[in-house]
């Protein structure tokens, strides 16, 4: 397989997720590239109809390369655990219901960890509170050209939620080896260990 240009110059990131574009911005910065978002460009969400992380990662990055005539980088991502079979894996997005606000239109990230954590109680103070971050990140061309790569980060699951950094169910998921969660430390520290740190490294390593 060939691999195909992509510093310098400008590459879009296929993400509406205001949490997700911060982190792969400070991803990227340190490799020459213009990043600019799907939402900056007005390109629309398309809808997520795959049922594999990677399905759906394809299908954002080949909408936004299509749309734009840039490359551009899509995640899907999403939270496995494990006393729940691996839910809720590809939906995790949908378990949190859109919230109007005034302005940005959200999610209700409390009430989607509220109902991972009222399944994990459903089991027993015994439950096995493991579980796994996956992020799969695609890298489409406008030629049609993509590449997939995959990460994971192991931690378990702590409730009540604490922590105000970072986004999603990062208040819930506290990385195997450590006593805080991601919402509880720096950037720099998740991007340690996390999962879309696992994911970019690869493809750092197989695209730059
Ligand atoms: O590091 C993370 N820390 C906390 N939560 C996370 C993380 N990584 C993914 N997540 C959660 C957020 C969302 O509920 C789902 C991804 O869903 P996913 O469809 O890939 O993203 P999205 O709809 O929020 O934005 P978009 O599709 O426009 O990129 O997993
Ligand atoms: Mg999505």
């Amino acid at each position: 397989m060939t691999h195909r240009e992509l510093s310098p110059g400008k590459l879009v990131i296929a993400s509406h997720n205001a949490g997700k574009v911060r982190e792969i911005r400070a991803l990227l910065a340190p490799y020459g590239i213009e990043p600019v978002s799907a939402g900056d460009l007005g390109l629309p969400e398309p809808e997520e109809t795959g049922t594999t992380f990677r399905d759906n990662a394809l299908l954002k990055a080949h909408a936004s390369a299509s749309a734009s005539g840039l490359p551009a980088l899509a995640d899907d991502s999403g939270l496995e655990v494990a006393a729940l079979g691996g839910r809720p894996g590809v939906y995790t997005a949908d378990w949190a219901e859109r919230q109007p606000y005034e302005g940005e239109p959200g999610r209700d990230w409390y009430m989607a960890m509220g109902k991972v954590e009222g399944l994990l109680a459903e089991q027993g103070p015994d439950a096995d509170r493991s579980a796994c971050f996956v992020c799969t990140l695609a890298l489409a061309w406008p030629d049609g050209h993509a590449e997939v790569f995959e990460g994971r980060a192991e931690g378990s699951l702590t409730w009540p939620p604490r922590g105000i950094l970072g986004f999603g169910y990062d208040p819930v998921f506290v990385p195997i080896g450590n006593s805080l969660t991601y919402a509880e430390i720096s950037p720099e520290e998740k991007h340690a260990t996390s999962h879309r740190a696992d994911a970019f490294a690869k493809l750092v390593a197989g695209v730059f």
